[in-house]
């Protein structure tokens, strides 16, 4: 039986009379990418916003490596592991592609007395970041600052940034958007090694890269997890086709 990484029970979310989470149970375990897909509105964002600890759940449990991480905010569950990647917005724009990775390399040392060495020539945050960027093909953008990298590049780069923070568990909300058919061919493959490292939860649209990937997939209709199962499964399960797939039974 594959260690379970994460566990989900009975998540429910409500905005207003809105349930957007309604009694989601789900389990990521070693190894595997576990895609979760669904129509627009089925609250898949707001799953990963609550496991990754930006948005309270009214009620449910979330265990992370085995512990309760209701009473950790979103830094803390990170520290533990928990990397959600895919916000442009934690990039520092006006620095490097090299020191975005460096500071996250230095956030998982913790303080030290490294302010006495001037850190851009700190090797031991420089070799690992460069390493992080070599491994997402970004070492040739390496100095480059990261207001000037592309939307595939700054993609790259928040991976570098995850990997940095030796990650236990990925939360990937929609990595596929805007990448073009090469960038999306390219980060496919990557995603494909990268489960090894750490398991994925992969919130995706493209569904030409869901159904490559995903070792299994659980398939969110209004709040409800209606599906879990390999692709074949969901591919062939009726109510799936009809509530999500858009054909009539
Ligand atoms: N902060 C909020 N306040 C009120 N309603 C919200 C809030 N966040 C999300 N919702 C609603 O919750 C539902 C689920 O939204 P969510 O963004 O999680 O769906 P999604 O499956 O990620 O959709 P998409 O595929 O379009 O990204 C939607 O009806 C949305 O309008």
């Amino acid at each position: 039986m594959a260690e379970t990484v994460l566990e989900i029970r009975d998540l429910r979310k409500s905005f207003g009379a809105l349930k957007a989470t309604d009694g989601v149970s789900l389990d990521l375990v070693r190894g595997e990418i576990h895609a979760l897909i669904g129509p627009n509105g089925a609250g898949k964002s707001t799953l990963i916003h609550q496991i990754a600890g930006s948005l309270t759940p009214d009620s449910g449990t979330i265990r992370f490596l085995g512990r309760d991480v209701a009473g950790l905010d979103m830094a803390a569950r990170a520290r533990l592991g928990l990397a959600r990647s895919f916000q442009t917005s934690s990039l520092a724009r006006e620095f490097s592609a090299l020191r975005n990775v460096m500071l996250a390399v230095q956030a998982r040392q913790g303080s030290s007395l490294r302010f006495l060495r001037p850190v851009m020539q700190d090797a031991s945050l420089t070799e690992p970041a460069m390493a992080m960027l070599a491994r997402v093909g970004l070492a040739e953008r390496a100095h480059v600052p990261a207001a000037e990298l592309s939307h595939g590049e700054c993609r790259q780069l928040e991976i570098a940034i995850a990997l940095a923070l030796g990650p236990r568990a990925f939360l990937l909300d929609e990595p596929m958007a805007g990448m073009g058919p090469e960038g999306s061919r390219r980060l496919t493959a990557f995603l494909d090694a990268l489960r090894q490292e750490a398991p994925i939860l992969l919130v995706e649209h493209d569904m030409d890269a869901v159904f490559a990937l995903a070792d299994r997939i659980s398939v969110l209709v209004y709040g409800r997890v209606i599906a879990t199962g390999k692709v074949d499964e969901i591919r062939n399960d009726p109510e799936v086709r009809r509530a999500y797939l858009g054909e009539s039974a």
